[in-house]
Order: C-alpha cells, then sequence, then structure tokens
C-alpha cells in the first residue's frame, strides 16, 4: 500500500508558505543576501542608498490610480500574406485608428491608450517610455504587475521575453523583451546603490485550469506528469503552497531560470503562430532591500514585480484547433472570459467580482482592483485578416483603463521579525529533515490522505462560496467586505 506522510507540523507561517526558498543557482551564499559596500554578514548599518526612506508603509495615492494600458501593434508577419492593413498608429497622440470598409464604406473606430507603440518601435523603446518607471516603482516596495493580452501570434511572448536572448550576459540583444530588461534595470541598481538586498524569482504555469512550477527539477517530465500546486488565501493574500523561490545572484542566473522555465511552457504550432504558448505565465521577481530608519532600525523594504505572459485569445476554427487543442483553446479562452468578466464589473462597479472562476484571476486578484500597480500591454495585428480579434482586444483593453487599482508600498519588516520568521522556517525545515532521516513523521494510508483533502476541498469550497455570498452582501448594502 503506498502511503503519503505527513510531517507535523503540517505548515509554516503564513508569509512563508509557498516560499521554500531553494539553495541558489550558481553556488552564491545561502542567505542570498548580495551585500552593499558597507555590509557585514546579513545586516550592516550602511545607509540603504539613494532610495532609503522612512518606515512609512502607505506610498499611494488615497483615491487610487488607473491600471496604465499600453498598446502595440506588431509588424506583419509572413502568415498574413497580402492581407491589407488597418491599423493606424500615432504614437504622439496615443491613439490607435482601426480601419473598415463595410459596404464600399470606409468606417474607422478610434481609440486612445496611456501609450501606443506602432510597428516600427523597437524592444527599447517600449521597456525605456513603458516599463522603466514600473521597475523602479518595484524597487521602491510596491507590487507592480505587466501583462501582455491580445490575439495568438501578436507578440505577446516577443514583448515579454524576447527572442534571442537566452542566457545572455552583459549587453542585451536587441531583440530582448520585458523580462530581461527588467531583470537587468533591477541588477544595476542594486549594484549602482551598493544596498544589501537580495533577489528571488518563480515561475508558475497556469495551463488548463492546472497550476505548475516551470522551476520545479522534474527534467524532462511532461507536463501531465508535473505536481499540480493548490492556491491558498490568507491575510497577506493569495500564496501558492509549494511553489519555489529561487535565489538569484546575478542578473545572468536569472536568464538562465527564465530560459529553463520557458523552454518548459507548454507550446504548440497553431494556423496563426508556429509557436504558440497554450498556457498563461507568471514570472515573480521579489526583492528584499536592507534599510536603515532615521531610529537606527535595520528594516526590509519588499517589492515585488510580476510577469505575466497571457496565453493568446483566439477564434477556435481561425487557430486551426483541433481535439485536445480545441479544449485547452476552450480552456484559455474560458479563463480570458472571466478577465473580462472580472474588468467589466470592476469598471461598471457591478456587484460581485468573479476573482474566483479561473485560477487566473485569483491569481491577478490584486492586480486588478487591489493594491498592486499594474499596466496591461495589448498586442494587435495590423492586418484586416486579424481585424474581429483586433476589435476585441481594443474593445477589452479600452475597457481596463477604468480600473482603478490602490497601490500602497508593503510594509517594512523589522530585522527582529524577520529574523524571527527565518528561525521558525528554520526549525521547521530542520523537523522536516528529521522526520525524513528517521521516517518518525505521521504516516497515513493513501485513501485516508485522499479523503482528508477531499474533506479539505470541500470545507475550501463551501468557505469561499460563503465569502461570495458576505462579499455580495456587503455591496449590496454599500459597505466594504473585511473578508
Ligand atoms: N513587434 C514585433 N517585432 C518583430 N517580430 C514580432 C513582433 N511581435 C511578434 N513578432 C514575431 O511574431 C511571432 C509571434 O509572436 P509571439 O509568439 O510573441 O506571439 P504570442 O502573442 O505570444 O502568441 P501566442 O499567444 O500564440 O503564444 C514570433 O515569431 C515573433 O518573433
Amino acid at each position: 500500500m503506498s502511503c503519503c506522510r505527513i510531517c507535523l507540523p503540517e505548515t509554516l507561517p503564513a508569509q512563508q508558505q509557498g516560499s521554500k526558498a531553494r539553495v541558489s543557482l550558481g553556488g552564491g551564499p545561502g542567505s542570498g543576501w548580495r551585500q552593499g559596500a558597507a555590509a557585514s554578514p546579513f545586516y550592516s548599518s550602511s545607509q540603504g542608498g539613494a532610495m532609503a526612506s522612512g518606515s512609512s508603509s502607505k506610498g499611494g495615492s488615497k483615491d487610487g490610480v488607473n491600471v496604465q494600458v499600453v498598446l502595440r501593434c506588431r509588424p506583419r508577419n509572413g502568415i498574413e500574406g497580402r492581407s491589407p492593413e488597418v491599423v493606424s498608429c500615432y504614437e504622439s497622440r496615443r491613439e490607435v485608428v482601426l480601419h473598415q470598409n463595410v459596404a464600399g464604406k470606409q468606417q474607422s473606430r478610434t481609440f486612445m491608450f496611456d501609450k501606443v507603440f506602432g510597428p516600427g518601435a523597437n524592444q527599447t523603446s517600449l521597456y525605456d517610455q513603458a516599463i522603466v518607471p514600473i521597475v523602479a516603482e518595484a524597487l521602491q516596495g510596491f507590487n507592480c504587475t505587466i501583462f501582455a493580452y491580445g490575439q495568438t501570434g501578436t507578440g505577446k511572448t516577443y514583448t515579454m521575453e524576447g527572442a534571442n536572448c537566452g542566457a545572455s550576459e552583459g549587453d542585451l540583444p536587441n531583440d530582448a523583451g520585458v523580462i530581461p530588461r527588467a531583470v537587468k534595470q533591477i541588477f544595476d541598481h542594486l549594484e549602482r546603490s551598493q544596498i544589501d538586498s537580495s533577489v528571488r524569482v518563480s515561475f508558475l504555469e497556469v495551463y488548463n485550469e492546472e497550476l505548475t512550477d516551470l522551476l520545479d527539477v522534474d527534467d524532462g517530465m511532461q507536463q501531465a506528469a508535473r505536481s499540480k500546486l493548490k492556491i491558498m488565501e490568507d491575510k497577506t493574500g493569495v500564496v501558492v503552497q509549494g511553489l519555489e523561490d529561487c535565489i538569484v545572484n546575478d542578473a545572468a542566473e536569472i536568464y538562465q531560470v527564465l530560459e529553463r522555465g520557458s523552454a518548459k511552457r507548454v507550446k504548440a504550432e497553431t494556423l496563426l503562430n508556429k509557436q504558440s504558448s497554450r498556457s498563461h505565465s507568471i514570472f515573480t521577481i521579489t526583492i528584499h532591500i536592507k534599510e536603515t530608519t532615521s531610529e537606527g532600525e535595520d528594516v526590509v523594504k519588499i517589492g515585488k514585480l510580476n510577469l505575466v505572459d497571457l496565453a493568446g485569445s483566439e477564434c477556435i476554427s481561425r487557430s486551426g484547433a483541433k481535439d485536445g487543442r480545441a479544449r485547452e483553446a476552450g480552456s484559455i479562452n474560458q479563463s480570458l472570459l472571466t478577465l473580462g468578466r472580472v474588468i467589466n464589473t470592476l469598471v461598471e462597479h457591478s456587484g460581485h467580482i468573479p476573482y474566483r472562476d479561473s485560477k487566473l484571476t485569483r491569481l491577478l486578484r490584486d492586480s486588478l482592483g487591489g493594491r498592486t500597480k499594474t499596466c496591461i500591454i495589448a498586442t494587435i495585428s495590423p492586418t484586416a485578416m486579424c481585424h474581429e480579434e483586433t476589435l476585441s482586444t481594443l474593445d477589452y483593453a479600452h475597457r481596463a483603463k477604468n480600473i482603478r487599482n490602490r497601490p500602497e508600498i508593503n510594509q517594512k519588516i523589522s530585522k527582529t521579525t524577520m529574523i524571527r520568521e527565518l528561525t521558525v522556517e528554520i526549525e521547521h525545515l530542520k523537523e522536516e529533515l528529521l522526520a525524513q532521516r528517521t521516517k518518525n513523521g505521521v504516516f497515513v494510508p493513501l485513501e485516508r490522505y485522499q479523503e482528508t483533502e477531499l474533506h479539505h476541498s470541500a470545507m475550501a469550497q463551501k468557505l469561499s462560496s460563503l465569502e461570495e455570498q458576505i462579499e455580495a452582501k456587503a455591496m449590496e448594502v454599500g459597505v466594504q467586505p473585511t473578508i
């Protein structure tokens, strides 16, 4: 009979769930702390550098800020043949015009965005103009999310990851996308300011409503065989239980991690894209920076950058998706549909927000209407062949501009709290290690374990539905829900 071992005590403190710090790649220091000029081990009294500030936890505007929406139109590609161009981009006016010929009459619709990048815009100009300020905010201690949304084959992965950048060192290639450039900006900043800091990354895949860890060491394993992770919610927000958080010591290490994880994403050829990503991916960079308050107390400032590459929205018949691929496309569209419903409800203030209807929206909850600073990069094709999907992307993205978030700088953690949490984590890890070695953990038969799991998930569903009812009731009577 196969058995599952459960070590007691089972759980880590809330903040540490899903943050199984792993030995750093490339053999750097185990703690993962990069030390500034005057640093002593772990913490030093060096003055944090340009960004050091007091220990206040609020930094955002009270009324909130709108989600930023950037529009990018890629150049035409080989697949589009001679299909005429129907999109005009006016970068300085921040406008996009979509033309259509209806019964011999020219009709056009104009959309305005926070920034517009036409087919001639390269990766550097998009990054410098639209992304640099967001990454700077993550370095100041905000949670920030940048996500690419658009029809399949319109350049989401090209925009987020880029092309030909692999595990590069030194200068980035011209085709490098947002992720490698953000990594470079972060490490350049930390090196320049000589502050004590640590950087961790995780890489999550959402495929057919299942979550897998793209950094898990499961070489060669098919997606279906990889272990599936669970989403948990606690006071600190959404956590993915069991997701590895790798400590990285320099930009080159992150490029390796990105390349390794990206190679594992589910991809397939469709009629619209030879290398179509069939999953959503979330690459998260967490930055811990040490600061000293004016009272001389050492505190840690934490900033987070979520870089999301969504699977393409697509018309199933036009993309050539069949059987398993059609189910996949159905699941992709389903989660994007939920994302659309979440956006609509937020914009129209029309009651209950269906975050819980898909894994993607549960994960992005704080980025849409929450405390995160969010930027959406909407990608489109310039040709008539994609007119319908382009219109849908433009409508969707234009609507998203009205979402208001209330970003707040993350609460700084004092040295004492951090040491206490790390000590607890070490104790738990020691207990797990000892139980592994001596096999004296708690063993239960697989069937009983599965029963308990079923019971837990039924309870969790019941709790969710109760929470939803409370939220809906609170909306009805116009009070802020406290759950
Ligand atoms: N702005 C651009 N400049 C040059 N080439 C581009 C641009 N955008 C996309 N491409 C090229 O178009 C092709 C499709 O792009 P990509 O795979 O990034 O699309 P996608 O939106 O991520 O598609 P899917 O949703 O199917 O994964 C790639 O070969 C990519 O290199």
